[in-house]
C-alpha cells in the first residue's frame, strides 16, 4: 500500500483526500501535517486520517510526500523534512501555484524526484483537472504513481514544458472560481430582475453543470454547442452581441495573463529564499 503524506491540511489537501477516499484508496495510507488543532481535529473527523502537528511525523514512513502548503510557505517547510527526505527519498509532488522545479530541488534537495503539478478544487468530487510535469530524477514507476494519485481525482495531462504550468493553473487551476463568479453575477442579475436568490442560483448553476457535462461528454467543440443554443435574432444572441460588445473575449484573455502573470512573480519573489 502506497503511502501519502499531505503537508498541509488545507482546501487543496481536502480536496485531493476527499477525492482520493471516494476512489477506494484507504484512509489508513494517509497521513497530514497541519499546524492548526481546528483543522487537524476536522480532518480527523471528516476523512479519518492521521493528522500530525509536526511534518516529520506525518511524513514518517510515506512513499510519496504531497507539498500543499502556500507558495511562501514551502522554503521553511524543507528544512523540517531534511532527515525524513534524506532516509527516504520519496517522491515529492507539489501543488503550489508558481513554484518552479529548480527551486523545489534548491530547497528539497537535487536527488530527489519531483512532480510539479497543478490540480484544482473539483478534485474533491471526482472532477479534478491536472497539470503535471517531472524532474529527470522521476523514474516511469514513480511518474506513473503521480498520475495514479492525480487520476483518481479527475482528469490528468502531462506538460512538455514546465512555463506551461502557469498556464494551467490560470485555466483550470483558478478557473473554478471564474464559473462561481459567472454564477454569482447571473443569480445577482436575476435577483435584480425580481427572482429570488435562490431560484436564480438553482437554475444558473444547473445551467453550468449541464454546460459541463456537455463539454466533457458530448465530444462536440464548444462553439458547436454554442450555436447550437444560440437561434438566430433570440436571447441567446442578444446576450453573446453584449457580451462581444463588452469584449468578452479579451477581458478572459487579460485574466488569464494575469493569473499566468502572477504565477511568475509568486515564484520571482522565492528565486532569493535560501
Ligand atoms: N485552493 C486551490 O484551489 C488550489 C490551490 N493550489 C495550491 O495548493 C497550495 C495550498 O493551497 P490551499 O489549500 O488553497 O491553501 P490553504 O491555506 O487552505 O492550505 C495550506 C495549509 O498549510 C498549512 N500550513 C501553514 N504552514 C505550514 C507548515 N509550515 N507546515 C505544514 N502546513 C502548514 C496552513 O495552516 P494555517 O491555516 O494554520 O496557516 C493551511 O492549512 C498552494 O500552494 C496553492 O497554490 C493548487 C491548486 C488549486
Ligand atoms: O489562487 C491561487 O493562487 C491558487 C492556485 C490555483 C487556485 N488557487
Amino acid at each position: 500500500m502506497t503511502r501519502l503524506a499531505f503537508i498541509g491540511g488545507g482546501n487543496m489537501a481536502r480536496s485531493l483526500i476527499g477525492g482520493l477516499l471516494k476512489t477506494g484508496v484507504a484512509a489508513s495510507s494517509i497521513s497530514v501535517a497541519e499546524p492548526r488543532a481546528e483543522a487537524r481535529q476536522e480532518l480527523g473527523r471528516e476523512f479519518g486520517v492521521a493528522c500530525y502537528a509536526d511534518n516529520r511525523q506525518a511524513a514518517g514512513d510515506a512513499d510519496v510526500l504531497i507539498l500543499a502548503v502556500k507558495p511562501q510557505i514551502m522554503p521553511a517547510v524543507h528544512g523540517e523534512l531534511k532527515d525524513v527526505l534524506a532516509r527516504q527519498r520519496p517522491l515529492l509532488i507539489s501543488i503550489a501555484a508558481g513554484v518552479r522545479i529548480d527551486q523545489l530541488e534548491r530547497w528539497f534537495g537535487h536527488a530527489l524526484p519531483i512532480v510539479r503539478c497543478m490540480p484544482n478544487t473539483p478534485a474533491l468530487i471526482g472532477a479534478g483537472a491536472t497539470g503535471l510535469f517531472a524532474n529527470r530524477r522521476v523514474s516511469a514507476e514513480q511518474r506513473a504513481l503521480a498520475q495514479h494519485i492525480l487520476d483518481a481525482v479527475g482528469l490528468t495531462r502531462w506538460l512538455d514544458e514546465e512555463s506551461l504550468l502557469d498556464t494551467v493553473t490560470a485555466i483550470s487551476g483558478s478557473s473554478p472560481a471564474y464559473f462561481f463568479a459567472l454564477v454569482e453575477a447571473l443569480e445577482d442579475a436575476a435577483f435584480s430582475q425580481g427572482m429570488s436568490r435562490d431560484t436564480a442560483r438553482a437554475l444558473a448553476a444547473q445551467a453550468c453543470l449541464g454546460a459541463g457535462r456537455m463539454l466533457t461528454e458530448s465530444g462536440e467543440d464548444p462553439s458547436v454547442l454554442r450555436k447550437r443554443v444560440t437561434s438566430p435574432n433570440g436571447t441567446t444572441q442578444a446576450a453573446l452581441e453584449s457580451f462581444a460588445a463588452d469584449h468578452f473575449n479579451q477581458v478572459v484573455a487579460r485574466a488569464v495573463a494575469a493569473a499566468t502573470r502572477r504565477g511568475g512573480e509568486m515564484a520571482a519573489a522565492l528565486d532569493d529564499t535560501p
